[in-house]
C-alpha cells in the first residue's frame, strides 16, 4: 500500500513550476518549488502578497494544474480534487440554510454515511470544536469564528488525511484568531492530520507549525525552511517563551527583510 510505505512523503510538490498569463507577459506564480510534507506533520507557509501561497495550496487540493512539475500524494500525482483531502478557505462556505449539524453531516451525506454513524461523527466533531450547544443553529446565528469553528468541524467530519487550510482565520479579530489557534492545535493533537496552512501572520505560523516555509514573490518560490522545535502541547507559556520569540524574529527577518538580502546580493 502506497501510504504505508515509511520515509514517503504525505504530500510531495516535485519541481513545480506555475505561469499565468497577464496579456501578452507571463507571470511566474511559481518557479520550481519542491517540498515534502511527512505524514501527520503541520506545516505551515507565510510570505509577502502574490508569492504564491494560495497557488502552491490550490495544486496541493487539486484546483490547479501546475505548468511544470507534479504533486504527489502517497507518492501518487494529484490530477484533481479527492476526499482525501479537505480545504478550507478563509471565507467559511457554509450552507446558511442548514444547521451546524446539517453543515457537518453534509459531507458524510454525499459520501454516502449511514445516518446514525453520521449523527454520531458529527457530534464528536462538533464538540472538538466547542460548539455543542450551537449544534442545532443556523450559521447566521453564529459569530465569524464559530462559523469557521464549524467549517473545520466538517472538514474534519469527512475524515480526510490531509487538511489544506488557506488563511482560515484571516478574516478574524486577534482574540477569535489566538482561540481558534488553540482549538486547532487541540484539535490536531486528539486527531492527528497532515496540515499545510497557509497565513500572512508569522506568529501563527511559528505557534502551530512543525516547520515553516517562507516564500518570496517574483518570482514564487521557496526563500526559507524554518524547524520550529517548540514542544506540544503549545501552551501559553510556550507562546510566551524566550525559544517561540526567538523563532519568530528568525521568520519575521525571512519575510520582511527579503529585498534587504537581494540588495545585499547585488552589491558588491
Ligand atoms: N487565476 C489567476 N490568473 C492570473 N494570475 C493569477 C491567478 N491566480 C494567481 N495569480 C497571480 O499569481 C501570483 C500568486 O498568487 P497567489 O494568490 O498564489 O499569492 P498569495 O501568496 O496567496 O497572495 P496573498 O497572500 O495576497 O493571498 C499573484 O501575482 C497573482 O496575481
Amino acid at each position: 500500500m502506497a501510504g504505508g510505505l515509511v520515509n514517503q512523503p504525505k504530500i510531495a510538490v516535485d519541481g513545480v513550476t506555475k505561469n499565468f498569463s497577464l496579456g501578452n507577459d507571463q507571470l511566474v506564480a511559481l518557479d520550481d518549488v519542491s517540498l515534502e510534507i511527512a505524514d501527520n506533520e503541520f506545516v505551515t507557509v507565510v510570505g509577502p502578497s502574490g508569492c504564491g501561497k494560495s497557488t502552491l495550496l490550490n495544486i496541493v487540493a487539486g484546483l490547479e494544474e501546475p505548468s511544470a512539475g507534479r504533486a504527489l500524494v502517497d507518492g501518487t500525482p494529484v490530477t484533481g480534487p479527492g476526499p482525501d483531502r479537505g480545504v478550507i478557505f478563509q471565507q467559511y462556505a457554509l450552507f446558511p440554510w442548514l444547521t451546524v449539524r446539517g453543515n457537518v453531516e453534509f459531507g458524510l451525506k454525499i459520501a454516502g454515511v449511514p445516518r446514525a454513524e453520521r449523527r454520531a461523527r458529527a457530534e464528536h466533531f462538533i464538540d472538538v470544536v466547542g460548539l455543542t450547544y450551537f449544534a442545532d443553529v443556523l450559521p447566521k446565528a453564529l459569530s465569524g469564528g464559530m462559523r469557521q469553528r464549524c467549517a473545520i468541524a466538517r472538514a474534519y467530519a469527512v475524515d480526510p488525511a490531509i487538511l489544506l487550510m488557506d488563511e482560515p482565520f484571516g478574516a478574524l479579530d486577534a482574540l477569535t484568531r489566538v482561540k481558534l489557534q488553540e482549538q486547532l492545535l487541540r484539535a490536531w493533537d486528539r486527531e492527528r492530520r497532515t496540515v499545510l496552512f497557509i497565513t500572512h501572520d508569522v506568529d501563527e505560523a511559528v505557534y502551530l507549525g512543525d516547520r515553516v516555509i517562507v516564500m518570496a514573490a517574483r518570482p514564487g518560490r521557496i526563500y526559507d525552511v524554518v524547524e520550529v522545535d517548540l514542544p506540544h502541547p503549545r501552551t501559553e507559556e510556550v507562546r510566551l517563551s524566550a525559544e517561540f520569540a526567538a523563532l519568530r524574529n528568525r521568520v519575521w527577518n525571512s519575510v520582511y527583510h527579503q529585498d534587504d538580502h537581494r540588495t545585499a546580493e547585488r552589491t558588491p
